[in-house]
């Protein structure tokens, strides 16, 4: 069977902050899994994705749904990249730091009920001694500027007040900003907040640098691949992540070695930017990646095979003997001779575990 990276998009609605962004909202219903766009009653589009987050969903919702997960599939090895796209002012700082309110709290050390995503991951793996690396950095116009790197070994506190200065001083709304965290586990989790996009007058979506425009490249060779109904399998084609810093930074979920899943933030009150932001999440939405295992992931899945051939046999064993004890009259030959089937049948199966081991040690 083969096994597909699925990219996961949800949806974040701003919140209306007084009654006229209520008024001139472009979204004329939505459900959980689609929302459907509409202008002065003349245009209406409607749109699929893995979750919609109305306006009234609070951080720990966003974080628990989408960011909680990824966190328990790192403490299993799995890397993930989490993109933040949206336009300018659609909530992409909110949903990832928090309020200048939530600031202050964090520099109590504490978590408040604003607190933004990246911000209870951080705790949440601090939490449990999982940080093997912690690093916030830039990507203005192709530089990548360093905030901070820590081994997340200091006092939740210590880290707390660093996080703060660090998050003040991101306050450029076009460039990129990433969290990178590696655990204790080897795996990854990168969180990408994409520098503000808007439309043009022409209506063409206005790329601020070159990362964007090779991120739009890069989902057009997926698609197109598609398209002509070839099998992607990354290592054979040529998409071209290595030309700019953001899609590089990608590069592991575009060779299927990573999960990748993306958050919309969604003003409802600019109709352009809410199509163009959707659009953007929509073509993620076709692509199809084929799953690569990690390392530790295959060392695991053989290790889980052998276990669970080796609790069958076990079992098998277990319920024969008691089996035997009842009936009391079985010859001490037959079960010698199910003790040899068994021998043969571990070798075997060590046998084959051990090929596999060889094969992927070549690799
Ligand atoms: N869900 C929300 N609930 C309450 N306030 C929000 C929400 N989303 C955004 N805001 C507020 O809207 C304003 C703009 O949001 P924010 O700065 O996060 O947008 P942005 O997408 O990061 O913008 P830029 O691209 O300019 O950096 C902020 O004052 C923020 O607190």
């Amino acid at each position: 069977m083969i096994n597909y990276n699925q990219i996961y998009v949800a949806v974040r609605i701003k919140a209306y902050l007084n009654a006229q962004d209520k008024e001139e909202s472009c979204i004329s219903s939505f459900t959980d899994k689609q929302i459907v766009i509409s202008k002065s009653n003349l245009y209406e589009q409607q749109y699929e994705f893995n979750q919609i987050f109305d306006s009234q969903c609070d951080q720990e919702q966003i974080y628990l749904c989408v960011v909680h997960p990824i966190v328990q599939e790192a403490l299993s090895g799995i890397s993930s990249n989490l993109i933040i796209y949206g336009s300018q002012g659609s909530g992409k700082t909110y949903s990832l730091f928090g309020t200048i309110g939530s600031l202050f709290t964090l520099k109590q050390g504490l978590i408040s009920l604003e607190s933004g995503i990246a911000i209870r991951m951080i705790h949440q793996l601090h939490q449990q001694k999982q940080i093997s690396e912690l690093k916030i950095f830039i990507i203005d116009n192709e530089q990548i500027i360093n905030h901070l790197t820590t081994n997340g070994q200091s006092k939740w506190i210590d880290l707390a007040k660093q996080l703060c200065e660090v998050i003040q001083n991101l306050n450029d709304s076009i460039i990129h900003v990433v969290i990178e965290i590696k655990t204790l586990q080897n795996s990854k989790i990168k969180i990408i907040q994409i520098g503000s996009v808007s439309k043009g007058n022409s209506g063409q979506m206005v790329t601020h640098n070159k990362s964007i425009f090779t991120l739009h490249r890069c989902i057009q060779c997926l698609l197109d691949q598609q398209k002509q109904k070839k099998i992607i399998q990354m290592q054979r084609i040529y998409i071209p992540f290595r030309e700019s810093k953001l899609t590089n930074l990608l590069s592991n979920s575009f060779l299927g070695q990573a999960q990748l899943k993306i958050i919309l933030c969604l003003a409802p009150t600019k109709i352009d930017d809410a199509l163009g932001t959707l659009q953007f999440g929509q073509q993620f939405q076709q692509i199809k990646i084929i799953r690569q295992q990690s390392k530790l992931q295959t060392q695991l899945s053989v290790q889980q095979q052998f276990q669970t051939q080796s609790q069958l046999q076990l079992n098998e064993f277990n319920s024969m003997t008691t089996q035997s004890q009842t009936l009391e009259m079985i010859p001490i030959q037959f079960h010698l001779q199910k003790i040899q089937e068994l021998t043969d049948k571990y070798e075997s199966i060590i046998h084959y575990l051990q090929q596999k081991i060889i094969k992927y040690k070549n690799q």
